[in-house]
């Protein structure tokens, strides 16, 4: 029978099945925080149980990390996770990438990246954001902390089979749009639920012709739009990615992986329980003006009237959205003035992110109303900038250039905002408070942030080329 992609990587992994019950599924992959570990393995050590599977499970800290002065963590709660991860993981024999070590980053930035995210896998962590991995074709889902209590202990989940839901994306993505904006899009249009109780897979030309690192943007958010998690099916950009790093097969063993691999697409005349289009060519830069991923709109357009909403829950969202955000329905998005700008996170802290946001910040300066920080997303990604001399730019432009870790992208750290204080940022979430009480985030491009840096307001970064060829 033709199956999907979701399906034939769910077969292969139901382990044990009773008639209406969950399934219990086998995982190939565990990666562990220091946000959401602690008690899971204060319950081994209760219970007197082992890490089954240490082969299998990696760990790394990011959320509390400072990105400044890292080694001098002041805040006792943050230091104290931090401290417990890398003893957990020294008691009971887990690869920690801890903080003196290159690999040390955003886990879901750092996991791909040294080639853990396999097509096919399945993939948990204590963290929603899990989905990224899903780009390489992997299901890959957040779970919480009973449950990774429970992978740790058996190397099993209990789950129940999610649904299927094609996100087909139609053309391509025009210059200066990018797969943020293409996911920002697909949220404000679908809402942040339309894919509750579904696993997505994308598919169509302008995802075909993604680099993996934009395919991870993508399925980043798919949990902002209530997906379980987000799928795309591997392909020769996906091999060639994973080519020659230091987890993947190597030699022989690659060529049968990827022989595997190619395998792991969703069947002609397989079925979908539910089909979205979206079209790419008609999509420009996005910015989200609301308290909710799905509360976007075009850079071009104006902050939304809640009365133009349809229903009565929209319109009373939107007005509790404006009002906290500190808006006026009417304002042009580009007349919003930031004071902060944040690059970086899981969602773009990733090297082609920082070369975008670079390419813009060259040769200008950073506005002097605001303060912006770059932070990679992982040490590797940090020094390959570096190497590149991307940093170079940043400082010269005025950016603060730091260490990786989360970051501003939730408040755990010293990266916050002061209440009051608008941010374009290129993280995932915008909800009330997640960068810093009384903070206000917008949500944008790693390009759009960078020429937001640099104006000092939002701006529609297609007219940016206009803007360098008139200088030049
Ligand atoms: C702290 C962690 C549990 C959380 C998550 O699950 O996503 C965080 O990473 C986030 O982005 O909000
Ligand atoms: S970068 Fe942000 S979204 Fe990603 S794991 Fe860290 S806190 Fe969560």
């Amino acid at each position: 029978m033709a199956k999907t992609l979701f399906e034939k990587i769910w077969d292969n992994h139901v382990i044990h099945q009773e008639a209406g019950k969950p399934s219990i599924i086998y995982i190939d992959l565990h990666l562990v925080h220091e946000v959401t570990s602690p008690q899971a393995f204060e319950g081994l050590r209760l219970t007197n149980r082992k890490v089954r599977r240490p082969d299998l499970t990696y760990a790394t800290m990011d959320h509390n990390v400072p990105t400044k002065d890292r080694f001098n963590i002041t805040d006792p709660i943050s230091k104290q996770q931090i401290d417990t991860l890398s003893q957990n993981c020294k008691d009971f024999g887990v690869t920690l990438f801890d903080l003196d070590n290159i690999d040390q980053g955003v886990v879901h930035v750092m996991g791909p990246e040294i080639g853990l995210t396999h097509p096919g896998k399945t993939i948990v962590c204590g963290d929603s954001h899990t989905s990224t991995h899903g780009a390489f074709g992997a299901l890959a889902f957040g779970i919480g902390t009973s449950e990774v209590e429970h992978v740790m202990a058996t190397q099993c989940l209990q789950q129940s089979k999610a649904k299927t839901l094609e996100v087909r994306i139609n053309g391509n993505l025009k210059p200066g749009v990018t797969a943020k904006d293409l996911i920002l899009g697909v949220i404000a249009k679908y809402g942040t639920d339309f894919a509750t109780g579904y696993v997505i897979e994308y598919t169509g030309e302008a995802i075909r012709g993604l680099t993996m690192e934009e395919r991870m943007t993508v399925c980043n958010m798919s949990i902002e739009g209530g997906a379980r998690a987000g799928l795309i099916a591997p392909d020769e950009i996906t091999f060639e990615y994973l080519r020659g790093r230091q987890y993947v097969p190597q030699g022989a063993a690659f060529d049968e992986a990827v022989d595997r691999w190619k395998k792991l697409t969703t069947d002609d005349g397989a079925q979908y329980d539910w089909v979205v289009e979206f079209d790419a060519e008609s999509l420009i830069p996005q910015v989200t003006w609301g308290t909710s991923p799905g509360m976007g709109t075009d850079v071009t357009a104006l902050v939304p009237d809640p009365q133009s909403f349809t229903t009565e829950n929209e319109r009373k969202a939107a007005e509790k959205a404006i009002e906290y955000m500190g808006l006026t329905p009417g304002t042009p998005m580009t007349e919003l003035a930031v004071d902060y700008v944040f690059i970086g996170s899981c969602t773009n802290g990733r090297i082609e992110d920082l070369r975008a946001a670079a390419a813009i910040a060259q040769g200008y300066k950073v506005s002097p109303t605001l303060t912006a920080i770059v932070v990679p997303g992982s040490g590797r990604v940090k020094l390959q900038a570096e190497r590149e001399g991307l940093d170079q730019i940043f400082t010269e432009a005025g950016f603060e250039w730091r260490d990786a870790g989360c970051s501003m992208c939730l408040a755990m750290n010293p990266d916050v905002l002061q209440p009051g204080q608008r941010c374009a940022s290129t993280s995932n979430r915008n909800f009330e408070g997640r960068q810093g009480r009384d903070g206000r985030t917008h949500l944008v491009s790693p390009a759009m942030a960078a020429a937001a840096a640099i104006e000092g307001h939002f701006v529609d970064v297609r007219d940016w080329k206009f803007k360098v060829k008139q200088q030049a």
